[in-house]
C-alpha cells in the first residue's frame, strides 16, 4: 500500500535505514579503535591524541545516524496519513460496492467490524515496521561487530532475547483471540450506543421508558467484553514471567561469559570494553526487534482480517455484464422470478411473472411481509433473482451494468434517509450538481413543500442537520415529502414509491397521488401502499400473498372480486 501511495517516501525510508545501519557499524568499529587507543599504554594526553581520529569518526557516524533517523521519521509521517486514508477509503468503497444481498449474508457485519480494526491499526503498522526495520539494521551491525570480537558472544546474546520474543508473539496471539471473540459483542455494543444516544430516537426512548433497559444492555455487553479480556490476563502474565525468567538467566550467562573471556585473557581489555558497548547496543536493538516484530505480527493479524474482507467484498462486487440500459424504458418483464433471503427457509418472492409498460401505474398491495418491498428490489436490480429473469427492454438484469439501471430509477423506500444537508441537496442528491433552481422548485412544488421551504431561514439553502451542525428541522411528513421530491426530481423512467404517504396529511397524500398520475405517461410507475383507496389511480393492482401474486386487476374489479383485496378494503372501511 505504501509503495502504491508514495514511492519517494518509501525509498527515502529504506535509504535512511541503510544509512542508519552503516552509521551504527562505523560507530561500533570506531569505538573499538578509540578504546584500543584510550586503554593503551602512555600518558593520557597522548592516548587521547591517538584515539582522536577514531573519536571523530564515532561522532560523525552518530550524527549521521541521528540525521537519518530524523529523515526516516519525516518519511514515515508522510506515508502514514496517506496509507490510512487509502485503507479507510478502500474499506468504505468495498462495503458500498458489494451486491446489496451480501449485507444479508451471515457474518458480513462481524467481518466488516473486524476489518475496521485493520484500518485503525494501519498507522501502527507503519510506525512499528519502521522501528522494526531500523532495530533490525542496528542489530545486524551490532551483532556483526560482536561476533567479530568473539564468536561466542552472539549466540549467548540471541538466547538472552529469544524468550522475550517468543513471549511477545504468544501474547499477541492471545490478544488477537480475545479481540476476535469480542467482535460480535463489540458490534452490538456499538449499535446499542447509537440507538441509545442518537437524538433521532430520543422521544421514543425516553417516553417509553427504554433508557434503563438500553443502559443495562450497554453495561452488560461492556462487562462481557471486559470479562473475556480479563480472563486472558493470567495467561499473559504467565507468558511474561516465563519470558523474563529465561531471558534473565541467559543474559546473566552473557555477562558472565564476557567476564570470563576478559579475566582469562582470552580477549584483551580494550576488546572487552568494546564488547560491553556492542552487547548493550545489540541488546537494545534485539529487544526493539523483538518488541516491534511482535507488534508487526500482532497488527498483521488485524490487517489479514482487513485483506480477507476486502477480497471477499471484491468477490461480492456486481459482475453482471456491460450492457447499458438507456431511457426510455418501454417494458419491464418479470419471468417466474424467485428470491430467498440468506438464512430464510421460504422465498420472499416466488414464481412472479409480470409485464409493465411505459405509461402504466401499477399498485402493489398485500399484507405485511407478503414480499412487496422485495419485489421492488428485484425490479430495480438491487437484488438479482435466484430463479427466473427480470428483463428491461428485453435485457436480463443479470447481464446489465447496474449503474445504468439505477440512472433510470427513482425510489422512495419505506425507510428513507434524512440527509444532513441543505434542502437543495436533499432534492438533488444523486444527480449532477446544478445552479439552476427552477427544476428544484418544481420538484418542491410537486410535493406541496414550497410554503414550508420558503418559511425556512435560508430557503433552499437551509441546512437540515440540526443534530450535527445546527440548522432547521422538518416534521416527519415534511421529510417524507422531500424524499418524494427527490425521486420526482430525477424524472426517472421507472418511479417506485413504497408507502410514500404513510406520514403525510390528507392534502399531502392527494397532492402526491395526483402528481403521480399527472406525470405517469412518460414512465413506469409502481406504488406500494396499504391505503387501498389510493390504488384507484392505478391502471392495474397486484395483490401479493406469501411472495406470490394472487389477484390482479383494476380497483373496481378487485373491490368486488371477493378476494383478499376486497377483504382488506372492507376491513379498512370498517375501522
Ligand atoms: N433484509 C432482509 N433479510 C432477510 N429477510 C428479509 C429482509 N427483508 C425482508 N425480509 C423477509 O422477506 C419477507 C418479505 O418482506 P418484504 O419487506 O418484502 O415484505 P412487504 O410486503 O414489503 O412487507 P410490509 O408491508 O411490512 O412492508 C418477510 O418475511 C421478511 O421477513
Amino acid at each position: 500500500m505504501a509503495w502504491a501511495v508514495d514511492r519517494t517516501a518509501v525509498l527515502l525510508l529504506l535509504a535512511c535505514q541503510a544509512v542508519t545501519g552503516v552509521a551504527a557499524a562505523v560507530l561500533l568499529t570506531g569505538t573499538a579503535k578509540a578504546m584500543r587507543g584510550l586503554l593503551g599504554a602512555g600518558a593520557v594526553p597522548e592516548r587521547l591524541r591517538e584515539a582522536l581520529p577514531a573519536l571523530l569518526v564515532v561522532a560523525t557516524a552518530a550524527g549521521l545516524g541521528r540525521v537519518s533517523a530524523a529523515v526516516a521519521s519525516y518519511a514515515e509521517r508522510r506515508l502514514t496519513p496517506q496509507v490510512i486514508t487509502r485503507a479507510d477509503n478502500g474499506l468504505v468503497e468495498a462495503v458500498c460496492r458489494v451486491e446489496a444481498a451480501a449485507h444479508a449474508a451471515e457474518d458480513f457485519a462481524d467481518r466488516q467490524e473486524a476489518a475496521e480494526m485493520g484500518v485503525t491499526r494501519t498507522h501502527v503498522m507503519i510506525t512499528d515496521s519502521q522501528r522494526f526495520m531500523s532495530a533490525l539494521v542496528k542489530m545486524v551491525t551490532a551483532c556483526g561487530v560482536l561476533s567479530f570480537l568473539h564468536p561466542l558472544m552472539l549466540p549467548l546474546l540471541i538466547l538472552a532475547v529469544l524468550p522475550a520474543g517468543a513471549g511477545a508473539v504468544m501474547t499477541a496471539r492471545v490478544d488477537y483471540q480475545i479481540h476476535y471473540a469480542n467482535v460480535s459483542d463489540r458490534n452490538v455494543r456499538h449499535m446499542t450506543r447509537w440507538w441509545a444516544t442518537t437524538p433521532k430516537f430520543a422521544d421514543e426512548v425516553r417516553a417509553n421508558g427504554m433508557t434503563s433497559y438500553l443502559l443495562f444492555w450497554y453495561r452488560s455487553l461492556s462487562e462481557r467484553i471486559d470479562r473475556r479480556t480479563l480472563a486472558a490476563a493470567p495467561r499473559t502474565l504467565r507468558i511474561a514471567l516465563a519470558g523474563a525468567l529465561l531471558g534473565g538467566v541467559f543474559l546473566s550467562g552473557t555477562w558472565a561469559g564476557l567476564a570470563w573471556l576478559a579475566v582469562t585473557g582470552r580477549v584483551p581489555l580494550a576488546v572487552a570494553a568494546t564488547a560491553i558497548v556492542a552487547v548493550q547496543t545489540a541488546l537494545a536493538a534485539l529487544s526493539k526487534v523483538v518488541i516491534n516484530g511482535a507488534a508487526v505480527f500482532h497488527t498483521s493479524l488485524y490487517l489479514t482480517d482487513m485483506e480477507t474482507f476486502l477480497n471477499d467484498a471484491a468477490a461480492r462486487a456486481p459482475r453482471r455484464g456491460r450492457h447499458e440500459i438507456t431511457a426510455p424504458v418501454e417494458e419491464i418483464r418479470l419471468d417466474q422470478v424467485t428470491y430467498r433471503y440468506p438464512g430464510k427457509e421460504r422465498p420472499a418472492v416466488e414464481g412472479v411473472s409480470l409485464t409493465l409498460r411505459r405509461g402504466e401505474v401499477l399498485a402493489v398491495v398485500g399484507e405485511n411481509g407478503s414480499g412487496k418491498s422485495t419485489l421492488t428490489r428485484l425490479i430495480t436490480g438491487i437484488y438479482l433473482a435466484d430463479k427466473g429473469r427480470v428483463l428491461w427492454n428485453g435485457h436480463d438484469l443479470a447481464s446489465v451494468d447496474p449503474d445504468s439501471v439505477w440512472s433510470c430509477t427513482g425510489l422512495v423506500p419505506q425507510i428513507f434517509a434524512q440527509w444532513p444537508l441543505r434542502v437543495r441537496e436533499n432534492v438533488t442528491l444523486g444527480q449532477p450538481r446544478t445552479h439552476d433552481d427552477v427544476p428544484v422548485w418544481e420538484a418542491v412544488d410537486a410535493v406541496g413543500m414550497r410554503e414550508a421551504v420558503e418559511e425556512l431561514p435560508r430557503g433552499l439553502d437551509t441546512l437540515l442537520a440540526r443534530e450535527v451542525f445546527g440548522g432547521a428541522e422538518l416534521s416527519g411528513g415534511q421529510w417524507q415529502r422531500l424524499a418524494c421530491s427527490r425521486a420526482l426530481y430525477r424524472r426517472p423512467p421507472l418511479l417506485i414509491l413504497d408507502e410514500p404517504t404513510s406520514q403525510m396529511d390528507a392534502r399531502g397524500e392527494r397532492d402526491i397521488f395526483s402528481r403521480i398520475k399527472g406525470i405517469a405517461a412518460d414512465r413506469i410507475t409502481i406504488v406500494v401502499t396499504h391505503q387501498l383507496e389510493n390504488t384507484r389511480v392505478a391502471d392495474r393492482i397486484i395483490v401479493m400473498e406469501n411472495g406470490r401474486i394472487t389477484e390482479q386487476g383494476h380497483y373496481d374489479e378487485l373491490s368486488h372480486g371477493g378476494g383478499l383485496f376486497a377483504e382488506l378494503l372492507a376491513l379498512s372501511k370498517d375501522r
